[in-house]
């Protein structure tokens, strides 16, 4: 297992809960978070507890003095410009989750509903969004019950942040609409009841901290980046396998060359082929020089390594963020009117890095496209079929799967269409330009689904390769790596030695990746 794998399953075994409102966020405990391997809690510290209800204070004083703050005593948006009367001031927040109550679309799967309350929780927790304590602690007994709002995943812009996915969070803590709890579909009123949460009465403010932000995008590209960091060291683990099999040659990852050219991401990539290939597979094949998706694995890998570094780094500036409009400083009480609400950061991480994942899956597809043919394979049978079943002749070995693959690869490259670039003037040109980073996000997180298909698929082939080469005997002991990822494949996928119906296996293997049970 590599180092950074290593870092995310130790945080994932640490069952502390995580501190919301006193520790900083990392991408790695979002997604621990999100996939329930992290519990969370709500700070005790003094000090934040303290700001928190200053915040709060701070929005009463504005109401009661009848000051002109937007979202608070006046419509949304474009609206800013109408004074909402005293005695409606109750009715804003509650109409505007109402309002937005319009989503279509899939729901969101219920581990990025974790990570999107996660990620909406911890920036309402900066204290400068003016809510009560008690709405954080609500959210936070939602997230401990897994009391998941069926939020609909199509209709946020990605600036004016999440609004219409984020009103189902809303909804959710004022017992409105509908969430998923234990498995189940039931109205948020039920549910409440149930556990003996009381249905929050949101307070002026309140519903437009809890929309006006960019969690659902952040969340959505926290669970991609984690998935997408496994997917490196499975690239990695894979082109060291196809290499091996196809009797290439192990110079190409050679440290010196990498000194020359000394990208990290792609030098990491180059070790980890290496560091794993056998000593003796320095020397050249029948060929001097492999084809580039062998030979250029570290320069394809490399991009997608060094793009999760910056991503990061912009992903947990954005976590650790007040993402809302407007902000109070509960300090001085100042009232700062802006725009972080906007979601380009997010949106620019996911469209590049969408591009880079669905690079690894055409290189992983091209790779399998030599595995599988004869002429370009150093001696491996056409698609992998078992040559000593007695139907050899009439079997097709892994010919379809090849045909998946690419398939699965040119549904993600087809993906890759930036959606940053499609802003649209909305809201009667008040939102005249948005970042549309969930919808980059949301497509991040497709490219990688399919890639992890892909994926799923070479480590069959790989695993067939290798497999036959050492039946036949051309392999001498495997390294102890290469033979660990072999055996994990093969306890879901065993060899094939006669055509049969591989949907079963692959979807095994999938699971066993997504549950990070194959070590690379
Ligand atoms: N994001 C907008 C607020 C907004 C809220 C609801 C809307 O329907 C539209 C706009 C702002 O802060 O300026």
């Amino acid at each position: 297992m590599s180092q950074r794998a290593d870092k995310l399953s130790s945080q994932s075994a640490d069952c502390k809960p995580l501190a919301i409102g006193s520790e900083t966020l990392s991408v790695a405990s979002v997604d621990a978070v999100a996939r329930s391997v992290q519990p969370v809690a709500l700070s005790q510290d003094k000090a934040f507890r303290k700001r928190i209800q200053k915040g709060a204070d701070r929005v009463a004083e504005l109401v009661h003095s009848g000051a002109q703050v937007y979202g608070i005593s006046t419509g949304f948006g474009d609206s800013c410009t109408v004074s909402i009367p005293n005695e409606q001031l109750h009715a804003l927040p509650l109409n505007l989750t109402r309002y937005h109550g319009c989503g279509l679309g899939e729901h969101l799967a219920p581990e990025l509903v974790r990570a999107t309350m996660l990620a909406r929780i911890n920036s309402l927790a900066h204290g400068v969004s003016g809510v009560r304590l008690e709405l954080l602690e609500k959210l936070v007994a939602l997230l401990q019950e897994n009391v998941l709002p069926l939020m609909p995943a199509e209709g946020s812009v990605g600036a004016s942040g999440d609004l219409t996915p984020l009103s189902y969070l809303a909804a959710a803590l004022v017992g409105e609409r509908e969430v998923l709890h234990k498995g189940q579909r039931r109205p948020a009123a039920a549910v409440l009841d149930e556990l003996g949460i009381r249905p929050l009465e949101l307070l002026p403010k309140e519903g437009l901290a809890l929309m006006n932000g960019t969690a659902v995008m952040t969340g959505i590209a926290c669970v991609t980046w984690t998935r997408a960091r496994q997917l490196v060291d499975l690239a990695n683990r894979i082109t060291a396998m196809a290499c091996l099999a196809m009797a290439g040659n192990a110079n190409h990852f050679h440290p010196r060359l990498f000194e020359m050219k000394p990208h990290p991401g792609q030098s990491r990539s180059a070790h980890a082929i290496r560091a794993v290939l056998p000593d003796d597979s320095g020397k050249p094949g029948t060929r001097l020089q492999d084809r580039y998706s062998i030979r250029c694995a570290p320069h394809v890998i490399g991009v997608l390594d060094d793009s999760l570094d910056w991503c990061e780094r912009w992903l947990e500036i954005e976590l650790n963020s007040a993402n809302d409009n407007p902000l109070i400083d509960p300090e001085t009480g100042e009232v700062y009117h802006g725009g972080h609400f906007y979601g380009g950061h997010v949106g620019q991480a996911m469209d590049s890095l969408k591009t880079a994942i669905a690079s690894v899956s055409d290189l992983l597809d091209r790779q399998m496209a030599q595995l599988v043919d004869s002429r370009f394979s150093n001696g491996l049978p056409s698609n992998l079929a078992w040559e000593a079943n007695p139907e050899h002749a009439s079997s097709h070995g892994l010919k379809a799967l090849q045909i998946s693959v690419s398939a699965w690869t040119a549904e993600a490259l087809k993906l890759t269409m930036p959606a940053t670039s499609f802003s649209r003037s909305t809201e009667c040109h008040n939102q005249d330009k948005v970042s549309m980073g969930t919808i980059a996000a949301r497509d991040a997180l497709r490219v990688l689904e399919l890639s992890e298909q892909t994926a799923v698929g070479l480590l069959v082939s790989v695993s067939q390769a290798l497999e036959i080469r050492r039946r036949r005997g051309e392999l001498s002991e495997l390294p102890a790596e290469l033979a660990e990822t072999l055996s994990q494949v093969q306890k879901l996928c065993p060899f094939v030695t006669e055509d049969r119906a591989l949907e079963g296996d692959l979807r095994e293997l999938l699971a066993a990746l997504r549950e990070r049970r194959i070590s690379a």
